[in-house]
């Protein structure tokens, strides 16, 4: 642990001094997302909790000239990692192997993400919590239903982060397009695992692709991850891909929270689009704001394939997502 000066008092004023909590943050995700959290002006206490080893990866990225604190702690900290947080976020827990599907993560993960939600109920209940540990169609559901029967859910400040299927859409959209993919924007919608990963290249320029060529470069975004935990033969999952997205999401709320306008971003969020067929959670574009969530956007127009696409995801999301509900009932 690090004795801490006063950040905010750097700042003029406090809609651009906030902390940040990363629970995981001595993991293969929570080292560069701190490091890149570190980078970020707005971010001016960076609180970093981990199970071993978080005082190492703070005394290592406090080094950078950055305006803000960070701070190390190990698990008898937790509390003070959490306390007076404004965003949560949370990599922590196993990654995927060569074989596995991330819902065969959820008997390790459920608990870990569950036991954490608790924690963050207790001692930051304002904060928005941004889960990346996976599955996330399952650890989302899993937070909602702990700050539930905290009665501190707020359904506006809870995030599963879907940024990386964003990222890779633009990447893996260009190497088809030959274009540049920083000016590639893609929406994915759905969740974040296989099929319920649904790129909307209907809504981009790409949308005469021959049907080979979409069909594969639709498989490609779904199953992306796979890729990586492929080529990493067994040494985990996408960590530094990650990372980034995570930070351009975390920065994203932080964004919406210090009140700059027009913040939208894909996420797996409480959503009203179909609630009615059962969907509790689903991804699309949030506008992000001062309170969190402030719009969450239809799909707007798809193409027969993506509206067959949506319909398979939602099944499978609403099967998900009951596993995480559940899994909250049975185990409080
Ligand atoms: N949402 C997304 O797009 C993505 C999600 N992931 C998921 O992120 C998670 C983390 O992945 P990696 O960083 O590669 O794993 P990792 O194993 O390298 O790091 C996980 C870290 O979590 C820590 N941890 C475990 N239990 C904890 C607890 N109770 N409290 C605090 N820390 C705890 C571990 O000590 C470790 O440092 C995995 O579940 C992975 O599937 C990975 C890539 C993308
Ligand atoms: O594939 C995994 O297990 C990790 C992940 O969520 C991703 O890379 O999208």
């Amino acid at each position: 642990m690090f004795t801490k000066v006063a950040a905010r008092s750097f700042s003029s004023s406090a809609s651009s001094a906030y902390k940040v909590a990363v629970l995981g943050a001595n993991g293969g995700i929570g080292q560069p997302l701190s490091l890149l959290l570190k980078l970020n002006h707005k971010v001016t206490d960076l609180a970093l909790y981990d199970l071993k080893g978080a005082p190492g990866v703070a005394a290592d990225v406090s080094h950078i000239p950055t305006n803000s604190t960070v701070s190390g702690y190990d698990p008898e900290g937790l509390e003070q990692a959490l306390t007076g947080s404004d965003i949560i976020v949370i990599p922590a827990g196993v990654p995927r192997k060569p074989g596995m599907t991330r819902d065969d993560l959820f008997n390790t993960n459920a608990s870990i993400v569950r036991d954490l939600a608790k924690a963050a109920a207790d001692y930051a209940p304002d904060a928005a919590v941004c889960v990346i540990s996976n599955p996330v169609n399952s650890t989302v559901p899993i937070v909602a239903e702990v700050l539930k029967s905290k009665g501190t859910y707020n359904p506006k400040k809870l995030f599963g982060v879907t940024t990386l299927d964003v990222l890779r859409a633009s990447r893996f959209v260009s190497e088809v397009a030959g274009s540049n993919p920083v000016h590639e924007k893609v929406t994915v919608v759905g969740g974040h695992s296989g099929i319920t990963i649904v790129p909307l290249l209907s809504q981009t320029e790409h949308k005469s692709l021959d049907q080979e060529t979409r069909d594969a470069l639709i498989h490609r975004i779904q199953f992306g991850g796979d890729e990586v935990v492929q080529a990493k033969n067994g040494a985990g999952s996408a960590t530094l891909s990650m990372a980034q997205a995570g930070a351009r999401f975390t920065g994203a709320v932080l964004d919406g929270l210090a009140g700059e306008r027009d913040i939208v971003e894909p996420s797996f969020v409480d959503s009203p689009l179909f609630k009615s067929e059962g969907v509790e959670f689903f991804s699309s574009k949030v506008t992000l704001g001062q309170d969190g969530v402030s719009t969450v956007h239809p799909l707007g127009g798809l193409s027969d394939h993506e509206e067959s696409l949506v319909k398979e995801a939602k099944d499978t999301l609403i099967k998900n997502i009951q596993k995480g509900v559940d899994f909250v009932k049975q185990n409080p």
